[in-house]
Formats: C-alpha cells, structure tokens, sequence
C-alpha cells in the first residue's frame, strides 16, 4: 500500500475521531424553544411534538430548573394565547399579562443566568393566523406590518428580553426593529436575531399545532422563501446583514445546509444560527421509533452536519437530551 492511500491510521480512536471534527456541539450553542401558554398552571402535552409540552408561567420553575442545573444557557419563547381575543393586529402579542411578557419577566427573576431570546411575530395572536396585517383583499400590508412587528419587539426588550427574533419574514422589519431599540434605548442591550432565510416549509405542522399559529385562509408562501430560492435566501442574508442584524438564522436546518454554507460564506462574522425546526425533530424521533436508526446517534449527525455547513448556535427540541447526551 503507498504511503498516500492511508487515511485509517488518523481515525482509529475515539479520541483521534473527535480531533477530525473542526468543531463540536457544545451546551452554550444550544437555545431550547419553548411554548408559554396564558394558563399560568398549564402542563399540556402535544401530541404531534414528542415530548414537548406548553408551559403556563407557575410551571416555569420545575420544568427549566433541572435543565438549568445540567447546563442549560439559553431559550427561545413562542407564546400560545389560548384564552384572549385575536384580531388584525395581533394585539394580544405584546399584552404585558400575555405569556411571552410575563415568562420573559419570570424567568429573569428565577433563573438570573438564563439567556432570554422572544420570537417576535403575530401568526400567534391575529385573526386571521397570517404573520403581518393584511390588506382588505388579504395580501400583506408590509408597512403597518414592520410597525407593528417593531412595536413588539421592544415591548419584549423592556419587558427583559436578551434577544429580539422576528419570524415574520416581513421586508424590512430588521431595519425597522433595530431603529426601535435604538430609539428605545435599547440598541446596546437587545440582540437582533434575524431568521433571514426563512423558507415557506412543510415542516413547520407540529410547532402550528402546538402555537396554534396556522393561517386560517392561503399560505405563506408570499413572505417566506420558495425551497429552491438559493439565490433569494442569499439576497435575505445580505439584507438583514445591512439592516442591522447581530446573528443571522437559516431555517429548517437539515434540508438547507448549502443555505447555513451560504450563510457562513456572506456573513463570516456574524453568529450564525440553524433552527431544527419541529418537523424534522419529529421526523428523527419517528425514524427512531420505526427502528429505522439510533436516535441519540441520529440527532448528534443531523448537528454535526449543521455544525460543518457553519452554523454556530442550534435552535432544538432535542436541547434537554443534548444536555444530558453531552454529559455521558
Ligand atoms: N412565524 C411563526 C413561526 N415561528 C417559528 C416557526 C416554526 C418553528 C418550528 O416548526 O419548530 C413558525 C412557523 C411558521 O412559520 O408557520
Ligand atoms: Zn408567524
Ligand atoms: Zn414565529
């Protein structure tokens, strides 16, 4: 055998393995989602999303404390208002009693150390399930929407939020919730997470079941990307880049790593984060009860592989396993 041909002998340990990966998953990349509804004793089991539940704020303290012990840094809240009145503008999103203003209050109180990132968009909290406010024939209205949309993002950052996340996939709305904190007095204090590569996804089922964030009539396939977009998701990656965002998100992870890959290359020297979004956490959960592979094994590749794409921060159902997967 020459000399060249010989790869084997780099590789032989699982130490030697470990050094061939550049980088690996680590507690402080992992930001956990978590559903807060506005029953404050709420413990409610979803089906479609495999052990997640939607937590009311009273149950916010038995359910991250163990996390937080085995090294949970940060989470990301959706709130899920079940009780209150939706309407047009989604007024209900930034109530300072809804759930997300009140768990983000909680959650500084008991857990000081807890990194606090809000998901800002109004599918949660309109009548009609779309994420902005619509015109009379249904269409986006984009400019009241970005107003709105910027409203709520700095009502969560006076409320303690560490972070600011818009979902929306508003044009504009980066530009227009930075100027907000800004203006707020905020702009040092808040993170800008863009999710900047947004795609119009099949695997967004459970997180609606359980955000009860579906629209009631069309799509969305007129404000998030078409999957076969390379060339828009690239052009939403340098917008929000432009417009002030301090970490860029490609999202679903799993099936876009070109994207993360594209990510990585436009913006090198922003953190990247992937959102392995509710569908493909219960497609590797189903894979895994079909006996199809390992599921500990499974959810550590499907990282891996978001890892090596480049991104740096990991949006996952899995977080609470991962934590104790890291630990063994
Ligand atoms: N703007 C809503 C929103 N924020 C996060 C997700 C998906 C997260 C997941 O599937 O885990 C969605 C779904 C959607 O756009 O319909
Ligand atoms: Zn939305
Ligand atoms: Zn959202």
């Amino acid at each position: 055998m020459d000399i060249s041909s010989i790869l084997q002998g780099g590789y032989q340990h699982p130490l030697s393995r470990s050094w061939q990966s550049r980088r690996q998953l680590t507690k402080s990349m992992l930001m956990y989602p978590i559903f807060i509804t506005d029953d404050p004793d709420a413990s409610t089991v979803i089906a479609t999303l495999p052990a997640q539940r939607r937590w009311g704020v009273n149950k916010l303290a038995e359910f991250l404390g163990p996390l937080v012990k085995k090294g949970l840094r940060s989470v990301i809240l959706f709130g899920v208002p079940l009780k209150c009145q939706k309407d047009g503008r989604g007024t209900p999103a930034d109530d300072p009693e809804g759930p997300v203003i009140q768990a983000i209050k909680k959650i500084r109180e008991l857990f000081p150390d807890i990194y606090i990132a809000a998901d800002v968009c109004l599918c949660e909290y309109t009548s009609h399930g779309h994420c902005g406010l619509l015109h009379d024939d249904g269409t986006i209205n984009t400019e009241p929407s970005v107003e709105r949309l910027a409203q709520v993002a700095v009502n969560y950052a006076k409320a303690g939020a560490h972070c600011v996340a818009p979902s929306d996939m508003m044009d504009g709305r980066v530009k227009a919730i930075k100027r907000g904190l800004i203006d707020a007095g905020l702009g040092n204090k808040c993170t800008l997470m863009s999710y900047s590569a947004k795609f119009a996804s099949s695997l967004y089922g459970p997180f609606r079941d359980a955000a009860g964030s579906a629209p009631s009539f069309g799509n969305r396939k007129c404000y998030q990307l078409p999957p076969a977009g390379k060339g828009l998701a690239r052009r939403a990656i340098q917008r929000d880049v432009a417009e002030g965002a301090d970490i860029i998100m490609v999202k679903p992870a799993l099936p876009y790593l070109d994207i993360i890959a594209d990510a990585a290359q436009l913006a090198p020297d922003h953190p990247l984060a992937c959102y392995q979004v509710s569908g493909e956490y219960a497609m590797v959960c189903a894979g895994a009860t079909a006996g199809v592979y390992d599921l500990r094994t499974m959810a550590f590749e499907s990282v891996d592989s978001m890892i090596r794409a480049g991104a740096t921060l990991i949006l996952s159902y899995f977080t609470p396993q991962f934590l104790d997967w890291l630990d063994e």
